[in-house]
């Protein structure tokens, strides 16, 4: 399937100089939504990972039909302020910003194997906040999982010595 065909672009949004890569188009398209969760399950599956981690927001939506799938723990990492018992926090830098991530302490335990889900690796600034969340867990990162990656943004750099999957470059 020719993913750049469903995902829209938007010059301009949210600030001037950016194209943003719309994935609502993608996800209000039910073939679409599903050979890109079925490509991105597929390409975990055999990783023998214990958890799945989603990033706020728009990682939510593939990362969870993908632990649905694969029958594993899902693991919610927020923006600040959003989980409400003890957490790891962490700085990152956007595209356009900056931010605090967090995820619950009693997420993922020690020794366990994770597979990071956004829809997105632009700067690889939020992926890396979110291997350092899960890392200050003392768990490993096996995979960060993307269907979009922008390749001019470095992020595949940015995340050098871990395993980075996506689906569509720009
Ligand atoms: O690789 P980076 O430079 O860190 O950028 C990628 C991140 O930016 C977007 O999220 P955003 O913070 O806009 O939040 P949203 O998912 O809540 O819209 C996207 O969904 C990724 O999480
Ligand atoms: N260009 C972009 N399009 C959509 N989401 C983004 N997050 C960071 N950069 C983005």
């Amino acid at each position: 399937m020719d993913l750049k065909e469903k995902i829209r672009n938007i010059k301009d949004f949210p600030e001037k100089g950016v194209i943003f890569r719309d994935i609502t188009t993608l996800i209000k398209d039910p073939d679409a939504f599903e050979y890109v969760t079925d490509a991105l399950a597929k390409h975990v599956e055999k990783e023998d990972i214990d958890a799945i981690v989603v990033l706020d927001a728009r990682g939510f939506l593939f990362g969870a039909p993908v632990a649905y799938l694969l029958k594993k723990r899902i693991v919610p990492v927020r923006k600040k302020g959003k989980l409400p018992a003890e957490t790891y926090q962490v700085e990152y830098q956007l595209e356009y910003g900056t931010g605090q991530l967090e995820m619950h302490k009693d997420a993922i335990q020690k020794g366990m194997r994770v597979a990071v889900f956004d829809d997105l690796l632009a700067t690889g600034g939020t992926a890396k906040a979110a291997c350092e969340l899960v890392e200050l867990a003392g768990a490993q990162i096996v995979s960060l999982n993307f269907v979009i990656e922008l390749t001019e943004l470095g992020g595949r750099e940015a995340l050098s010595g871990y395993q980075v999957y996506s689906l569509v470059q720009y």
